[in-house]
């Protein structure tokens, strides 16, 4: 019997706040281009998920959607409807063609004060309304990798208790974003693996994703081996062409054999 087919690699990009509308267009429009032609893409071998800004949502899904990339919000709100003035619910998300949105970032966390109790409900109103869950956890400070892993997925199992659903848990030590380079290694191994586990022994998680994200970027998948099973990209992403260095790493199964 031919061995199963590996999980196709996940790479996600959050444009946080970087460019302007015109600008993320054209960027979408080279990371189209991208996933038309690249093996890594067109066999399936990767997937590949963008959050822009808010009002880039609609127009970046018309260029990016039909090449098969996914378009997520960078944020949810905890409720659906109502009268929660600037806040964008999930079922608006939805509608526009939103697969994902994301939750509990750091710069969330440190600038706008939000906490577990905020995190957990954007998680499940992300549930509730169909969409994927990019739950950030990492710890705040440089651990060792071990203690790392324990606190991370102590966090993990904090925020989503109760729920149920797959989710993307984007693996985010808070000391590695914004940096010059990423965790080493060793370390996002040893907590993805962790993180994995966790969500191995938690079928109601079934389908669930463990990525990591902080200055990652070209030759981190290879240096990873398989530990994490994508990557979150921030800054290193604004170069299309780094994504393509990156999906040139993945490896696109052999074309079958002619008898
Ligand atoms: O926070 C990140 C992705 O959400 C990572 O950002 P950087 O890669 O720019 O550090």
């Amino acid at each position: 019997m031919p061995a199963p087919a590996p999980s196709p690699v996940l790479l996600g990009v959050s444009l946080k706040m970087y460019f302007g509308h015109h600008q993320t267009l054209n960027w979408s429009r080279r990371i189209a281009a991208l996933a038309e032609r690249h093996p890594a893409v067109t066999s399936g071998a990767a997937r590949l998920f963008v959050l822009p800004t808010f009002p880039a949502l609609v127009p970046a899904t018309g260029i990016l959607a039909p090449y098969g990339v996914a378009l997520g919000a960078q944020d949810i709100a905890t409720e659906d409807s109502g009268p929660y003035t600037g806040e964008v619910g999930g079922p608006v998300l939805k509608e526009i063609g939103c697969r994902y949105a994301e939750v509990g970032h750091a710069e969330r966390r440190r600038l706008y004060g939000e906490g577990d109790t905020v995190v957990a409900a954007k998680t499940a109103a992300a549930l509730r309304n169909g969409l994927t869950p990019v739950l950030c956890v990492g710890e705040r400070d440089a651990a060792d990798p071990a203690d790392a892993a324990s606190r991370t997925v102590a966090e993990a199992e904090r925020l989503l208790g109760g729920l149920s659903g797959a989710v993307v848990l984007a693996y985010e030590p808070q000391w590695a974003i914004g940096a010059p380079e990423p965790a080493s290694a060793d370390h996002i191994a040893t907590v993805c693996t962790a993180l994995r586990g966790w969500l191995d022994s938690h079928p109601r998680h079934a389908g669930s994703t463990v990525i990591y994200g902080g200055s990652a970027g070209p030759g981190l998948l290879t240096r990873l081996a398989g530990t994490a099973e994508g990557l979150f990209l921030g800054r290193f992403a604004h170069d299309p062409a780094n994504v393509g260095a990156i999906l040139d790493e993945i490896r696109s199964p052999a074309p079958a054999a002619v008898a």
